[in-house]
């Protein structure tokens, strides 16, 4: 276990023992001065020129760094878990399993799979190149920044940084100093395992990421809220740098009444409190026909109990609030609301039981921002039309949830609705599959990752065309002076349209050739042959005639 519910966790934006630290080439790497910018300037710089030196390009030299990586996370386990533990106030079982399961897990999958997507591809060629080299070569992006969030702030952080090192790139890594614990351990742990030019951690606070995001970069992947997410695409503008934004947003579930009460309830109960509602891809809120709410919340505390016993305070299952900020901003969206279940807070421990509240006004404080916390808000409406409306009249969410034994309903409601993703009869579970891109759409982000999406999202997949230098008379056509016949030309190379119809004509103009070719080559024989055949049929008719 962690550190204990309302343990040491200083309240602040900036963590006072981050910020009085300089910049080092080993440890956290924190500016408090004027000469912050330079600072950072040269910071970036170094990374640069490590990235330039090559070395991070080589396929082996990119499987060791992840050998390493995978090894700091067997060898540090317990230094992970207890750090994630005291942010968190997270059990060491559910920080492996919740964060530590999927860092192992996608470092094995880039090291199996790495050889093949590393090598270039070839692909398809028209008339005009039928007879070049034409390959994808996928090649790193260069110098990327992966800014990570506290909820999840291993896993969040560190699976970017698999796919960046994989892809060939160097990294800059941020975690967020709302889990400094985390922060800390990964600033001491990452530079005794990895290049320590190549990626480098750099905590602190607002202050300093906005430091560093007036730095050039070749690629920000961004995990946070909506409002953070404008700002560091403002920056990155200012480069013309291309973003990855995880966002977050209001992850909507309709509940049908055409299905298992107790094992949706079961499922939605374990993602929403999970974390203590801490997750972007909580069920933020539940639609459903009016009637089927008191069923809903007297299976939500069934399973409550089930989970976490009769108290949930003494759970070693169940989270606290991240801070007394979020923990008051989550008790201030109770205010006025129907508290069906739940609803006991404990400000010293920055406990929030796990909370259903009923009958709920879309117009309310809880219904306009994303929860983030373990309040789960029932909105009644008349049907499935209804609920379609109410998703799309809001912005689009980060993942949706519908449950229904009817299947057609579960897919007219993705047809009809967007969000990042979808689980049907589930919550949570399609992040778990790495074959899926993990992103948002709309408000709730940009770009994606997972598995080879972040591989992808970290390359350039760059196309190469590589000619011959004979062969000159086929590209006098692409020379001036232009001509009919030119043009006429480029039809046929260019448009499928006209290249169908002249190839139909070229083949004929070939086999004609080829017919005279033959012809001419076998004149004599042929002549010889017309004859022989010419003398055994007059000889056949003459010998019928004489009988
Ligand atoms: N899509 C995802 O994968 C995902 C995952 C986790 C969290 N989230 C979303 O993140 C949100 C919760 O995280 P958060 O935003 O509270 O995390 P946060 O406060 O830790 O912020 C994230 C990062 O942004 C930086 N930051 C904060 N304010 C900044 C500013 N003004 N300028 C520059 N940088 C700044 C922080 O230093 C931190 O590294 C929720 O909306 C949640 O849904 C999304
Ligand atoms: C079980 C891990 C879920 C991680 C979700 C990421 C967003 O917060």
């Amino acid at each position: 276990m962690g550190t204990p519910p309302g343990g040491r966790r200083r309240e602040r934006r900036r963590g006072p023992h981050l910020r009085a630290s300089r910049l080092s080439r080993t440890g956290v790497l924190l500016p408090c001065s004027s000469l912050q910018d330079r600072a950072m300037e040269r910071e970036v710089q170094r990374v640069r020129q490590a990235f330039l030196s090559g070395r991070s390009r080589p396929l082996r030299f990119r499987l060791q760094q992840l050998e390493a990586l995978r090894r700091m996370v067997q060898e540090r386990e317990k230094d992970i878990l207890a750090a994630i533990g005291s942010d968190l106030c997270k059990s060491e079982l559910n920080a492996y399993t919740q964060e530590v399961i999927s860092v192992l897990g996608e470092i094995d999958f880039m090291l199996e799979n790495l050889p093949e997507w590393v090598t270039a591809k070839p692909v398809k060629k028209n008339l005009l190149t039928m007879l070049d080299e034409a390959y994808l070569q996928p090649q790193p992006l260069g110098v990327v920044l992966i800014i990570g969030a506290w909820n999840y702030p291993f896993v969040l952080t560190i699976q970017p940084l698999i796919g960046a090192i994989a892809a060939g790139n160097a990294v800059i890594i941020k975690p967020s100093e709302l889990s400094e614990n985390t922060a800390t351990i990964l600033a001491k742990l990452l530079p005794q395992y990895l290049d320590q030019d190549l990626y480098i951690v750099i905590n602190g606070g607002v202050e300093e990421t906005t430091e560093l995001l007036k730095q050039r970069f070749d690629h920000i992947l961004y995990t946070g809220n909506t409002a953070v997410g404008k700002i560091v695409m403002e920056a990155a503008a200012k480069h013309l740098t291309p973003v990855t934004l995880e966002l977050g947003g209001k992850s909507p579930c309709y509940i049908d009444k055409d299905c298992d009460l107790d094992i949706v309830c079961r499922r939605i109960t374990w993602g929403k409190y999970m974390n203590c509602g801490q997750t972007c891809i909580a069920p933020d809120y539940i639609l459903c026909e009016a009637s089927l709410q008191n069923q809903i919340v007297q299976k939500i505390k069934e399973t409550v109990k089930e989970f976490y016993g009769e108290n949930v305070k003494e759970s070693p299952d169940y989270e606290r609030i991240i801070n007394r900020r979020h923990f008051k901003r989550i008790l201030s969206l109770l205010e006025g609301q129907k508290i069906a279940f739940g609803g006991e807070t404990d400000e010293a421990t920055r406990y929030i039981a796990p909370t259903v509240l009923t009958d709920v006004d879309p117009k309310t404080k809880v219904m306009q921002e994303e929860i983030f916390g373990p309040v789960l808000p029932i909105v009644p409406v008349k049907n499935v039309d209804e609920a379609i409306n109410f998703i799309n009249e809001r912005e689009k969410p980060l993942a949706l949830y519908v449950f229904s034994h009817n299947h057609k309903l579960i897919k007219r409601m993705i047809d009809e609705t967007s969000s990042g993703g979808v689980t049907g009869n589930d919550v949570i579970m399609h992040f778990m599959l790495n074959s899926f891109p993990f992103g948002g759409v709309g408000s709730s982000g940009m770009g994606a990752y997972h598995g080879k999406h972040t591989f992808d999202t970290f390359s350039h997949q760059r196309p190469c065309l590589l000619k011959s230098l004979k062969r000159e008379g086929a590209n006098k056509l692409r020379y001036p002076p232009n001509s009919q016949s030119k043009v006429d030309w480029g039809k046929f190379f260019l448009l499928k349209r006209f290249n169908k119809e002249k190839l139909g004509l070229l083949l004929l103009t070939f086999l004609g050739i080829v017919a005279a070719v033959l012809v001419k080559k076998y004149q004599a024989v042929l002549r010889r042959k017309a004859l022989l055949i010419f003398l055994v049929v007059h000889r056949l008719r003459w010998s019928s005639k004489q009988r």
